[in-house]
């Protein structure tokens, strides 16, 4: 199951050619990626390890366009986003892109429902976007009552589902999680992922960096990062969601082999 080097063909939504990133530190250059040739498949749950400081939010920066390459291109359905402007770039992100992140950043003077509505009036009309909001607040367990809160009223798992729905509510073509599950307890974690779970399940293609096993398990596919270079994928699509047991042995067993 373990393939050493992700490859690429012409079926990605996002693909990579020789995508590099270095940063310049106190006159030093730190080459973060580099050369990295990869694709991420329509309809996958991508799930991005790696040691602390291999580049992995450097990634999903850079797969996302909330960054540019050093080097290289990042295409997204054969339009090359790497080299668009700032203001197209941004276009871009608000009609292709959903975030969801560790710190969830909600904005404590809006109710829940209108932090929701703040994202998703960038790319639709009230009603539509109320709707469809709606939706997901169903989809994700949050009542009525619980939309009409503000951010401070939440508990931990509540504001998570709340990023959730927020990085949902544009319809993005890719979601991308950058550790989303980082500050929340074990019983929000499975919540959490169940729910990522379950809008892959219906299409959505998400993109998860995680440093978490169980969490990794959930993935279609888990990318390992090192040095710069994608060092080994392992695919999961095989094995159903419900199998967790079969799912977390096949991830750790493949994470040792990586030597992480
Ligand atoms: N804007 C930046 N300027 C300079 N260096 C940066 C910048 N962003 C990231 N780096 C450096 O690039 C390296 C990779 O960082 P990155 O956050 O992508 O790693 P990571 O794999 O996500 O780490 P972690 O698992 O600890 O979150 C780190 O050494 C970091 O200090």
């Amino acid at each position: 199951m373990v393939r050493r080097h992700a490859l690429r063909s012409v079926t990605g939504m996002i693909t990579t050619d020789k995508l590099s990133k270095t940063f310049s530190n106190a006159g030093t250059q730190q080459h973060v990626l580099k050369n990295l040739d990869l694709e991420i498949e329509r309809g996958s749950f991508t799930v991005i390890m790696g040691p602390s400081g291999a580049g992995k939010s450097t990634l999903l920066y850079a797969l996302s366009g909330m960054d540019r390459p050093t080097l290289g291109t990042v295409e997204f359905d054969g339009e090359t986003i790497s080299g668009y402007s700032e203001d197209k770039l941004a276009k871009f992100r608000r009609r292709h892109c959903g975030f969801m992140f560790q710190q969830i950043h909600l904005l404590d003077s809006l109710s829940v429902m209108d932090n929701v509505m703040a994202v998703g009036l960038l790319t639709g009309d009230r009603r539509t976007v109320k709707e469809r909001g709606d939706k997901l607040f169903d989809l994700v367990g949050l009542s009525v009552a619980d939309r009409r809160k503000f951010p401070g009223m939440l508990s931990g798992g509540e504001a998570a589902r709340v990023a959730l729905v927020r990085g949902l509510i544009a319809e993005p073509g890719v979601l991308f999680a950058d550790e989303p599950t980082g500050q929340l307890n074990s019983e929000f974690s499975r919540i959490v992922l169940d729910l990522l779970a379950a809008v892959n399940a219906t299409g959505q293609t998400v993109v998860m960096v995680t440093h978490d096993i169980r969490s990794a398990a959930y993935g279609s596919r888990i990318l390992y990062l090192r040095d710069g270079t994608i060092q080994g994928e392992l695919s999961l699509a095989d094995l159903p969601q419900g199998d967790a047991a079969a799912r977390q042995n096949a991830t750790a067993e493949f994470l040792a082999e990586m030597g992480w």
